[in-house]
């Protein structure tokens, strides 16, 4: 089973049956194979937190299948999901969460240590991933003492954490300046590369799309090649 993410005709619609019924994925298709790393591009509106949150397990289609890491979650229960949720994805969003109280080593320990890892190997995990984003020294360093490009890294590090199979990503540098966007994307894809991850990245920056390798566009409730 080589491929890590696939979604078959997924159906999603909001306040079915009011006036204000919106159909926003209407038979949308997706097939992520082992180290692909897709952009996702779209329009505002048109669904493309919806289906990343469908992708990420954190909510269920109408209709259609969900099927990651080679298991069909279509029906599975809240247990299993939270299960494979937390065993195969890793998120990263516009802004980081890091959590304010607890330095950039910590935030990274911290998923580790709530998923039975032992605290001496966590640790030594942590660093590792610091030092790949070009963080070693800045480990004490709790989140307000970092730039915004450092704490994004910091929480590409902690997304990475438990070695997902596939990282969801929405607009992961769209809270940066152009410049620090651009390295700090580069020091995403450097991650993601070396560890053999696939991604599933939103992005509205179009130059950050044509760094992956393949463009889907979300429009009119499908995905399509771009
Ligand atoms: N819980 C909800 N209840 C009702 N409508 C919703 C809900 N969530 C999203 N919508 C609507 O569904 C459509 C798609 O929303 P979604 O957030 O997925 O879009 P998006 O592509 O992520 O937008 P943006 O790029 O602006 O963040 C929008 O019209 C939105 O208003």
């Amino acid at each position: 089973m080589s491929d890590v993410l696939t979604l078959e005709m997924i159906e999603k619609c909001y306040n079915r049956g009011k006036p204000n019924e919106i159909a926003v994925l209407k038979g949308a298709n997706l097939t992520i194979p082992r180290g692909e790393v897709v952009a996702l591009v779209a329009p505002s509106g048109a669904g493309k937190s919806t289906l990343l949150h469908i992708a990420g397990l954190l909510d269920t289609p109408d209709s259609g299948r969900v099927v990651l890491g080679g298991q069909d979650l279509s029906g599975a229960s809240d247990r299993r999901r939270t299960a494979a949720r937390r065993a195969d994805l890793g998120f990263v969003y516009q802004f980081h969460h890091l959590l304010p109280e607890f330095t950039a080593l910590e935030n990274i320990t911290l998923p580790q240590l709530a998923n039975g890892t032992p605290r001496k190997a966590a640790e030594v995990r942590a660093k590792h991933l610091l030092e790949r984003v070009g963080l070693a020294a800045r480990a004490d360093h709790r989140p307000s003492a970092l730039s915004g490009g450092e704490q994004q890294r910091v929480a590409f590090c902690r997304a990475l954490a438990n070695g997902p199979k596939l990282l969801l990503a929405d607009e992961p540098t769209g809270n940066l300046d152009p410049a620090t966007s651009d390295t700090v994307f580069g020091a995403l894809m450097e991650l993601v590369r070396d560890t053999g991850l696939s991604a599933l990245i939103a992005t509205h920056n179009m130059e950050l799309a044509a760094r992956m390798d393949r463009i889907l566009r979300l429009d009119g409730g499908r995905l399509e090649d771009a």
